[in-house]
């Protein structure tokens, strides 16, 4: 399995776009408009903000738009994913438009949101261009057209260094598929994301600093009948002493609005409800 990098200003970036999530469920965009030094400062504000104690002042709490949480969500109560026995080793922080968000940390947080939703929405414009027909007839809007700002997460991750002795069977993040329709998540620092193959192979997912990974999720999936499957992937373990650090991740989850039709069987809500339910099982 090959992720395609594809250049952004590219002609048929579009066209290649498509393939390389039909291909992978993932695809590495480079020479895109996100800016790499809004991007280093989110890193830095955000570093700063899980070593300060002010974290507790955030603790998570219900959105107002969805059945998802705001705010800071501690380690000791993070998502643990379906079919693993432990909770991931990763602290994080929601963050939706207008709702709780450390003074200090808005101005650059939410210039990031808007520019990431802006692109996400050209993404997805280039998925109608290129998609079949048949493929996006049943879905009540254009997919562009089908996003919510309001639903849609942008989740600063940390992963701390590993320290403790059950961190041989606990990960950074286990095998999971994305819930929303798509996600943007820019290349990090530090390494650790694979992807598993058609054959149950874990890959590395190659990108380069400044590029921008961009995967499928599972109301993709399920609103396109399979034709762009949500690959699985996970954050391992950093391997050497030496990469023992930190790790911080920003994905941008785009979702529709909740009373969007995805299917016979689901609304993007019940979708939601059924699968954040599944994750905060313990
Ligand atoms: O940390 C990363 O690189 C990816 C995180 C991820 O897959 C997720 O939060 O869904
Ligand atoms: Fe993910």
């Amino acid at each position: 399995m090959n992720v395609q990098t594809i250049d952004y200003r590219s002609a048929t970036a579009g066209g290649q776009l498509v393939q390389s999530l039909r291909d992978t469920g993932f695809a590495v965009l480079s020479h895109h408009p996100l800016p790499d030094d809004l991007l280093q400062r989110l890193y830095r504000q955000w570093s700063a903000f899980f070593r300060s104690e002010d974290k507790h002042r955030y603790l998570m709490r219900p959105t107002r738009h969805s059945d998802n949480t705001v705010g800071f969500v501690p380690a000791d109560v993070s998502e643990t994913a379906v079919g693993h026995p432990l909770r991931d080793l990763k602290e994080f922080y929601h963050v939706f438009p207008e709702e709780l968000l450390p003074p200090a940390l808005a101005p650059d947080t939410l210039d990031y949101l808007d520019r990431a939703f802006a692109l996400g929405v050209e993404m997805l414009d280039w998925l109608q261009a290129n998609a079949p027909t048949a493929v996006l007839a049943a879905l009540p809007d254009r997919l562009s057209s089908l996003l919510s700002k309001e639903v849609s997460l942008l989740r600063v991750l940390h992963y701390p260094p590993l320290v403790g002795p059950d961190t041989s069977v606990a990960v950074r993040a286990a095998a999971h598929e994305d819930i929303n329709l798509l996600t943007l998540l820019p290349v990090a620092e530090q390494p650790g994301l694979q992807v598993r193959d058609r054959r149950g192979r874990w890959l590395d997912v190659n990108g380069n600093r400044g590029e921008l990974i961009i995967n499928a999720g599972d109301m993709l999936c399920e609103a396109t009948d399979g034709y762009f499957p949500s690959t699985t992937h996970r954050v391992v373990n950093p391997s050497a002493a030496a990469d023992n650090v930190s790790r911080y991740a920003i994905p941008y989850f785009m979702a529709p609005r909740l009373d969007t039709v995805l299917s016979d069987r689901y609304t993007a809500g019940s979708y939601l409800s059924e699968r954040l339910q599944a994750l905060n099982r313990q």
